[in-house]
């Protein structure tokens, strides 16, 4: 048997989780011996490597400033696809491409990179939660040979905490899913945390989604958070791994009974910045809703729920007695997940930690580009 070679990685999107991920990559030396990293490309630009002209990212070479100063205006995805199928042949390396975007044109790109024979691995939550019809693309293009292509996305749902690896070890090894319920956000984990505590709190909402924000934790646009729709995505991914829930959200996301925190006034706003920027004006609106569970002698918590026996799924906001282990045990970015199984029927499995943040999100994404080196390398 020949050695194994390595992989090539070509990294879209190097904004604060693509820049962690090439932290990663280029300075642990056991990755960087088994990961070749041969591009980047953001919106703009592209950096290929070459033959003759191999990439070479590690400290002290600034790769920003290299993709920046590149010749090569960003590659649309098919003449992407075809140079990264040249550069596999040419090194005879099995080749990934890592979605570091929060794009939906990029998500829905993934059957093409799949049947061109590139693995995928992606923190991305728009492929997997989209349509049910590129749902079934995606997988149909990364079931094939044993030889084929790839796909992961361990990332999408509470950045590097080992949530779809378990839920997919529980179905495979024939465990039967009861429920599976939790704080799925680690912005809105954050904010309630801060804003909405057993001892009461002086905290503006405002001011919390500000730090969030600040944090790394949001999604490009905040909006995306409070609205509920990254947690309805993340129960969309997690559903359709339960096998009997797999078809029920045809429209994907959009078919989960979502609760949204978004100001009915600030639905139209398109730009992050002006969000935020606009979002003290709705404090006092926040406000009462704290008061009012404060006065029960709860706390407010928002979380995720798939009850896979009643079929049923929804992202909610809930009210919590000061006691709950919601109120008392959760801080920071904490997302926890309680898996009620028939095996786990007498107490939930837990998978508890930082559910959002560059460092913990790049970690997801570089152990699935491990798990495809085991594999294809
Ligand atoms: N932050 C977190 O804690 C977590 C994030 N994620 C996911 O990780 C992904 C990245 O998040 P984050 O790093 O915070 O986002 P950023 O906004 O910091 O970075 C996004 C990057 O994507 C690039 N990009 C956008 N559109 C395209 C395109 N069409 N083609 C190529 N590149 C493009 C941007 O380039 P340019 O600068 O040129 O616009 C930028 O480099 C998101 O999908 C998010 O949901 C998942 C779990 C946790
Ligand atoms: N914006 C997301 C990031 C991780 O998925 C979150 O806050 O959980
Ligand atoms: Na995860």
């Amino acid at each position: 048997m020949s050695a194994p070679t390595g992989i090539n990685v070509a990294i879209v999107g190097v904004g604060l989780v693509g820049s962690s991920v090439i932290s990663q990559l280029t300075t642990i030396p056991n990755l960087a011996s088994q990961i070749h990293i041969v591009a980047l490309q953001n919106s703009k630009k592209t950096l290929l490597s070459t033959p003759t002209s191999p990439l070479s990212l590690a400290p002290p070479a600034d790769w920003k400033t290299l993709l920046a100063n590149s010749s090569q205006s960003a590659l649309p995805l098919a003449d992407l696809a075809k140079k990264l199928q040249q550069i596999a042949q040419e090194s005879k390396r099995h080749t990934v491409v890592v979605d570091n975007t929060s794009n939906d044109s990029v998500a829905s790109f993934y059957p093409e990179f799949l049947k061109a024979g590139l693995s995928v691995v992606t923190p991305n939550k728009k492929g997997l939660s989209g349509s049910l019809d590129l749902y079934k693309a995606i997988l149909s293009a990364s079931t094939g040979s044993d030889k084929g292509p790839l796909m992961y996305g361990e990332s999408t749902v509470g950045a590097g905490l080992p949530i779809l690896t378990t839920l997919k070890d529980l179905v495979q090894t024939g465990d039967e899913i009861h429920k599976i319920e939790g704080v799925l956000s680690g912005t809105l984990s954050y904010i309630f945390n801060e804003w909405s505590t057993p001892a009461g709190g002086s905290k503006k909402f405002s001011e919390v989604v500000k730090v969030a924000k600040d944090q790394g934790y949001t999604e490009p646009h905040p909006a995306d958070d409070l609205s509920g729709s990254d947690v309805s995505r993340k129960l969309t991914i997690l559903s359709r791994l339960i096998p009997s829930l797999t078809d029920k959200l045809p429209k994907g996301f959009e078919s989960v009974p979502t609760h949204s925190l978004t100001p009915a006034p600030l639905e139209s706003v398109t730009s992050g910045d002006e969000y935020v920027q606009k979002l003290p004006e709705f404090d006092g609106d926040f406000d009462k809703l704290n008061a009012a569970a404060r006065e029960e002698g709860c706390v407010l918590r928002y979380v995720g729920v798939i009850d896979a026996r009643a079929g049923e799924v929804k992202a909610s906001l809930e009210k919590y007695p000061k006691d709950h282990p919601f109120a008392t045990s959760l801080s920071g970015s904490d997302n926890i997940l309680a898996f009620h199984t028939k095996r786990y029927s007498q107490r939930p499995l837990l998978v508890q930690g930082a559910g959002a943040g560059a460092e913990v999100t790049a970690m997801g994404v570089v152990a699935d580009l491990v798990r495809v080196a085991e594999r294809r390398g």
